[in-house]
């Protein structure tokens, strides 16, 4: 089995706390590889300010370098959108892989508008990182009030193949967010003008 951790986002841009939780995956769940998901539109998100695929697809590359971190945009080839249809597609696809979720605190804060979120919990392992100003947001959000008698610890999630299951991970939180850079580099994407998400954003050159 090769434990893959996979952190889907928007990625616009990508930044350094994306590399570190990666990082801190990596070494507290003993996994193999994590994959960007870089999302071609998440759901729940506009896409005015969103930059074009090809540039967040670079810029997550960049942010990736030289670490055991795949970038790819390949929920554009499945064609899927939702993070459970993501989820399956991938483990039909990669049958030999054992896969965990990876997500910031934010995001379980509002996990319970994701499409079918039970059944994501359902699907694979979730790990979470603290992120500032989400703790108490995350702790006692609706998906955590039905999530968190699910919680083991970091080891038990990297041993266990019970599901769900649920770990934070202990991680000194980072501010960074990719709104924050935009302010500061609103044309942040003209740097990757010509970046074209390249033949890697397929599943074959993944494996
Ligand atoms: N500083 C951070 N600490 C912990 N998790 C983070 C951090 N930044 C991003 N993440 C997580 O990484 C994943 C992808 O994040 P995303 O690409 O949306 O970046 P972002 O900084 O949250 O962007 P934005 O500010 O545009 O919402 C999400 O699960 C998010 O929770
Ligand atoms: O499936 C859903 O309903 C859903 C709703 C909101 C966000 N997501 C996914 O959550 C991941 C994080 O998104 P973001 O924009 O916060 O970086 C990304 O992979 C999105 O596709 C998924």
């Amino acid at each position: 089995m090769i434990r893959t951790g996979l952190l889907g986002g928007s990625f616009n841009p990508a930044h350094r706390a994306h590399r570190q939780i990666s990082l801190a995956a990596l070494a507290e769940l003993g996994l193999d590889e994590v994959w960007w998901l870089v999302s071609p539109g998440n759901p729940l998100k506009s896409a005015a300010g969103m930059a074009p695929l090809g540039a967040r697809v670079a810029s997550a590359r960049d942010a990736a370098r030289r670490a055991p971190i795949r970038v790819t945009a390949i929920e554009r080839e499945l064609g899927t959108r939702y993070t459970i249809d993501t989820l399956r597609a991938l483990q039909r696809r990669f049958p030999r892989r054992r896969f965990v979720w990876i997500m910031g605190a934010d995001n379980l804060a509002q996990f319970h508008r994701w499409k079918d979120w039970r059944a994501i919990a359902r699907t694979m392992p979730i790990a979470v990182f603290a992120r500032p100003g989400y703790a108490r947001k995350a702790f006692t959000s609706p998906a955590m009030s039905w999530l968190r008698r699910y919680r083991v610890s970091p080891g038990a999630l990297a041993a266990g193949s019970r599901l769900p299951m649920i770990a934070w991970i202990g991680f000194d939180p980072d501010p960074m967010s990719a709104t924050a850079l935009r302010e500061a580099e609103p044309l942040w994407a003209d740097r990757y003008a010509r970046s074209r998400p390249r033949d890697g954003v397929s599943g074959r050159l993944i494996d």
